[in-house]
């Protein structure tokens, strides 16, 4: 099978290198000369992992055209604010049915859809199969190393989810299915905004509890925000609820938990807000669940979502808005 991955990234690396370990066809589509040149001539991508040597049957080009051209799949793992685009792109080029496999977080730039929404709306019946996103709790840095790892295939066709289950898993990389679509989706795009607030409560110096209890709380958040939206609540028990939560909340690797060190540390989120270039889709995804929550009369609170929105929109001092936290009405934990 020929796989089309978009980006030539963190992600689009580590499962370009699952995808050529199962013997598919891999080929991947970026804007960036430095790291196309690597990856085709040095066979490594030194940008994200500096000690990884690749395969030389993964490729990549500048060229949407030849990366599109006989594949059965197209793999999204380019940043959410540049998938509509990319896919307005695509959309003239498309000769078969594909599927179009997402593995982004977050939501549609112009429109806050989420990113399955996105596709459909772009790419019609007749030119995809049923949308599948891979979600759960993987960071590129150990899958590119070959780290035991399990995700969910998600689609509302089981038979596509299956297929794409098929493709991805092998014995290092293992794929289960879900038909939740709503729950995996807004739940990978809210756990980045808990991560966000997971490192702001690191960068402060606090510990092992309290990342405990915005865990536990985060899930909470997420879950009623999720249900408002249609999901299940049974999906945040699951790998792209829980399991994403925690290992975003937790790593090292991830992008959303360092800005919150950072900021943490700074005691003041402008100097991030200002400089940043890294992939850190919480902090847009703060924004929109807040605005979206803000705006319509849900009967949810969503505590840790507007800490977090203060600290990175209004620059309030990160301590400040933890200590307001822990200063609210007591209540149930139903609640
Ligand atoms: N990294 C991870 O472990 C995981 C990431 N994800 C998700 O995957 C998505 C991608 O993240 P990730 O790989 O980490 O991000 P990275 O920052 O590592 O890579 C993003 C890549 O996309 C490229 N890019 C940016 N704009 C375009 C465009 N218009 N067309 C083609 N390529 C483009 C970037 O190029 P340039 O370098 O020039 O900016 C870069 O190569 C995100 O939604 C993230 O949430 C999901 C699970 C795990
Ligand atoms: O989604 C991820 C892990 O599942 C990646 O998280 P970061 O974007 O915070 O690195």
């Amino acid at each position: 099978m020929k796989v089309a991955i978009l980006g030539t990234g963190s992600w689009a690396t580590g499962l370009a290198r699952v995808l050529n370990d199962n013997g598919h066809q891999v080929m991947l589509y970026g804007i960036n000369p430095d790291e196309i040149d690597d990856i085709n001539i040095r066979h490594c991508n030194y940008k994200y992992f500096k000690d990884v040597q690749l395969e030389e049957t993964i490729v990549a080009t500048s060229s949407l055209e030849m990366t599109i051209k006989d594949a059965h799949y197209i793999l999204i793992t380019i940043p959410t604010q540049f998938v509509r685009e990319t896919l307005q792109k695509i959309k003239p080029l498309l000769k078969e049915k594909v599927t179009i496999i997402n593995a982004a977080k977050g939501f549609d730039m112009n429109t806050n859809m989420r990113m399955s929404d996105t596709i459909r709306s772009v790419l019609t019946e007749d030119e995809i199969n049923p949308v599948v996103s891979l979600i759960g709790p993987s960071h590129a840095e150990e899958v590119v190393e070959r780290i035991l790892t399990a995700v969910c295939s998600v689609s509302l066709d089981e038979t596509t989810a299956k297929d794409v289950q098929k493709l991805f898993s092998n014995h290092y990389f293992r794929v289960y299915t879900s038909n939740d679509e709503i729950g995996a989706e807004y739940g990978a795009a809210y756990k980045n905004v808990i991560a966000v607030a997971s490192g702001v409560i690191a960068g402060l110096g606090y510990g092992d509890n309290t990342r405990a209890a915005l865990i536990t709380r985060g899930l909470h958040e997420m879950s009623l925000y999720g249900m408002i939206k249609g999901a299940k609540q049974e999906t945040y028990f699951g790998l792209t609820g829980i399991g994403d939560l925690v290992v975003t909340c937790s790593s090292v690797h991830s992008r959303n938990f360092q800005a919150g060190y950072e900021i943490g540390q700074s005691h003041r989120a402008l100097d991030f807000m200002t400089h940043n270039t890294k992939t850190c889709e919480g902090v847009r995804t703060c924004k929109v669940i807040h605005d979206d929550v803000m705006s319509h009369d849900y009967g949810i609170e969503t505590p840790i979502v507007d800490a977090v929105y203060e600290v990175l929109y209004k620059n309030a001092s990160p301590q400040e808005v933890v200590a307001s936290l822990m200063n609210r009405d007591l209540k149930s934990e139903q609640l």
